[in-house]
């Protein structure tokens, strides 16, 4: 199947293949073409070029794109997508005056969903994510990262990863798995929590690591949750069955969790929203891509990453949404863009560059998504009539997408 299309207003994100990641002043390179066509043939990307030196071509179908954007479809590297029911009565105490801390400290948050998820069979967990995978995906989303971590059992952790497992083969749509069985420990090892930690790393990792079920580890390095001594037995134990770390630090407090990553080799270290000068110098020369969401300090009024101290540093950023029913209850990449613009002072090619291509990057997939090169998947969003890219942040509640391609098909 070859779908052609034509007049494309502007082909955005288009670079040669290798490219792995943009960091520090590349990111505001946005490399484009104007009056464009694009073909696709079956799942990938075929070629493209500028409409006057358009060759004869023989297609399937030709679709006119005047007026629209064509970019690459949004590499989300970190969501919780996988959890069963809601915590909207914990908001409504947060409007309250309570804090996320508060309520965690009285057995919500983490605790409370992961009570919910080991109540929900897994079927019912299945149907309850593939809904919002859906969404995800016609919201734009190309390729995902999905966590465990509302489980905090071996029966409940592998359930929600066996989930993420069966929407990886009935979706198609790059799913990548991580383990985060260290995301909050349970109420009865409060006074015990080295027994939790030996419980996830004896039992449930290599049970995880037996049936494949993770590419990658996580934990909440954080007070009150999991110590940096914590993450250095967990990422070495991990390491053993060839995990790599992909780590939420620096959420609350910075108190070294970024070394620890990149001591590790971390993949991603993600939130970020509080960062000393030292994090960022640690993360100089390394490969280890920061990862800041947005929609989080939004939803927990929380600071922003400060994503022009690690840009202007040279660091690459990558964006994503964190989807998850306590502190970002939205998978919507557009608004994490256009969040990136409105609150961190990104630029808009410096948010597109941070949602594709170093998004792709956070979750080892820039070889085949997160740009439009020859080769690639061809995972595409086709705007409405809009009058730039820049558009897309600005007007920030719009659904500015008509349609959705991934893996050349378009979704309905
Ligand atoms: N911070 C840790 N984990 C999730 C939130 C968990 C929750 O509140 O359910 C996050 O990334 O924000
Ligand atoms: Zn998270």
């Amino acid at each position: 199947m070859r779908s052609l299309f034509t007049n494309i207003k502007e082909l955005l994100q288009v670079r040669e293949p290798g490219i792995k990641k943009v960091s520090g002043k590349e990111m505001k390179q946005l490399p484009s073409i104007r009056n464009a066509w694009l073909l696709i043939e079956d799942d990938k990307i075929a070629d493209f070029g500028k409409m006057d030196a358009v060759p004869e071509i023989a297609a399937d179908e030709t679709i006119d794109a005047s007026g629209k954007i064509i970019l690459p479809a949004w590499c989300d590297s970190h969501t919780h997508i996988v959890y069963a029911g809601n915590r909207e009565l914990e908001f409504a105490d947060r409007i309250n005056g309570m804090s996320y801390e508060e309520i965690a400290n009285r057995g919500g948050g983490i605790l409370n969903s992961a009570k919910t998820l080991q109540e929900t069979s897994e079927e019912e967990v299945y149907k309850q994510s593939a809904k919002r995978l859906e969404e995800v995906m016609s919201l734009g989303t190309g390729a995902v990262e999905i966590k465990s971590g509302y489980g905090l059992t071996e029966e409940a952790e592998l359930k929600m990863l066996r989930v993420i497992r069966k929407l990886r083969e009935n979706y198609d749509i790059s799913i990548k798995p991580t383990f985060l069985g260290a995301h909050a420990i349970p109420k009865e090892y409060k006074e015990k929590p080295q027994e939790y930690m030996d419980l996830v790393i004896n039992e449930i990792l290599p049970k995880v690591a037996e049936e494949k079920l993770a590419d990658y580890i996580d934990i909440f390095c954080e007070k009150g949750y999991f110590s940096i001594e914590d993450t250095h037995r967990l990422l070495s134990a991990a390491a053993e069955y060839g995990m790599k770390p992909k780590i939420h630090v620096n959420q609350f407090n910075a108190f070294g969790g970024i070394q620890a990553g990149v001591e590790h080799n971390a993949l991603s270290v993600d939130h970020l929203e509080v960062l000393n000068p030292e994090d960022i110098e640690s993360l100089k020369g390394t490969e280890t891509m920061p990862v800041a969401l947005p929609s989080c300090s939004l939803f927990l009024s929380i600071p922003y990453t400060p994503a022009r101290d690690l840009i202007d540093a040279g660091l690459p950023l990558a964006l994503a949404t964190d989807f998850n029913p306590g502190s970002t209850p939205s998978g919507n990449m557009n608004l994490v863009v256009s969040l990136a613009c409105i609150k961190m002072k990104m630029n808009p090619e410096e948010a597109i560059n941070a949602a594709t291509i170093n998004g792709a990057y956070a979750m080892e997939l820039s070889e085949t998504h997160g740009s439009i090169t020859k080769g690639k998947q061809a995972n595409l969003i086709l705007t409405k009539e809009i009058p730039s890219y820049t558009f897309l942040p600005y007007a920030f509640g719009t659904n500015s997408i008509e349609s959705v391609f991934i893996n050349g098909k378009k979704l309905d």
